[in-house]
């Protein structure tokens, strides 16, 4: 388990998802004489980036129900009373990639400083995409709970098939994050086999079928929170990328 959730932690701080701000804070540099020191500034200059993925006044029953379902596997008690990691682990979630990543504040200042990620830019609690990612990494799943808000409506009272997509991208590719590291998403495949209906919640379960080289090919399913309708299946295809060719993209 160590080892599996060191992988994780080494395949996010890579993109800088987990909080470890105290790498985060800028230093600055000051004369003393005529030597020049670092100083760490305090951190209390420098708030905690907004954890999107924890609950708030807009979610739902059910939407908290799944989330204590997961949060509470996360850590487990042992025979002795004592606590250890469990199966799951929460993700945390910001509205910034590069920013919080080490030394990203500079990078998102040259290249990403409006730049916000597409699924945590509406600030309205409940308005759109509110969700929040598992992992399991002994079974390499990757299970999210999402609620739907009136924003992301497609056919009348249901959800638009590019918003299940994106969340399905979402999902597909933070769990190929975490398996393979900087990947791109090359090709998805939905199937729509029945709608979503506005405001509900459902599951989104990411699993790894095989990886090829620089290929990682994942599957998905969306269905309701107790599995009984299927609403999307998706295969989706992953591909390694270095940093250079984000930037040579540009
Ligand atoms: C960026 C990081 C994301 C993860 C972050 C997670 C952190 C969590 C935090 C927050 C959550 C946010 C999560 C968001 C996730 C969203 C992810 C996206 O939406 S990415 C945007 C949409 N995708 C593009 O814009 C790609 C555009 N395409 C490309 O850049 C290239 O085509 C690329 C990189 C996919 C491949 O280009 P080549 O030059 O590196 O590789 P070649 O030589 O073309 O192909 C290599 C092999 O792959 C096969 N291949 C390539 N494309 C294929 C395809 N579409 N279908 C099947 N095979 C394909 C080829 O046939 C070849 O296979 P043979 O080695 O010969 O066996």
């Amino acid at each position: 388990m160590a080892w599996s959730v060191g992988r994780i932690c080494k395949g996010f701080l890579r993109l800088g998802l987990l909080s470890k701000q105290t790498q985060l804070i800028p230093v600055t540099s000051v004369s003393v004489g005529t030597v020049r020191t670092a100083v760490t500034l305090p951190s209390f200059l420098f708030p905690k980036p907004r954890d999107f993925s924890l609950p708030n006044s807009s979610w739902g029953l059910e939407m908290m129900r799944m989330y204590e379902h997961y949060n509470r596997q996360c850590e487990v008690e042992t025979e002795g009373g004592q606590k250890q990691e469990g199966p799951w682990q929460k993700l945390p979630s910001y509205n910034r990639l590069l920013k919080y990543a080490t030394g990203g504040v500079y990078l998102s200042e040259m290249i990403q400083s409006k730049a916000r990620l597409f699924t945590r830019n509406i600030r309205n609690p409940g308005a759109a995409f509110e969700y929040v990612l598992f992992v399991n990494s002994e079974e390499q799943k990757c299970v999210c709970v999402l609620q739907a808000g009136h924003l992301l409506e497609g056919p009348p009272g249901h959800v638009h098939g590019g918003a299940i997509a994106t969340m399905i991208d979402t999902v597909t590719g933070t769990h190929a994050t975490i398996l393979s590291g900087p990947v791109m998403t090359a090709n998805l495949n939905i199937n729509y086999r029945r709608p979503i209906p506005l405001g509900s919640t459902v599951l989104l379960e990411s699993s790894l079928e095989k990886k090829e080289g620089r290929k990682t090919f994942i599957t998905c399913r969306v269905t309701s929170t107790d599995g009984s309708k299927l609403h999307t299946e998706t295969s989706a295809l992953f591909l390694s990328i270095s940093a250079s060719h984000l930037l040579s993209g540009l």
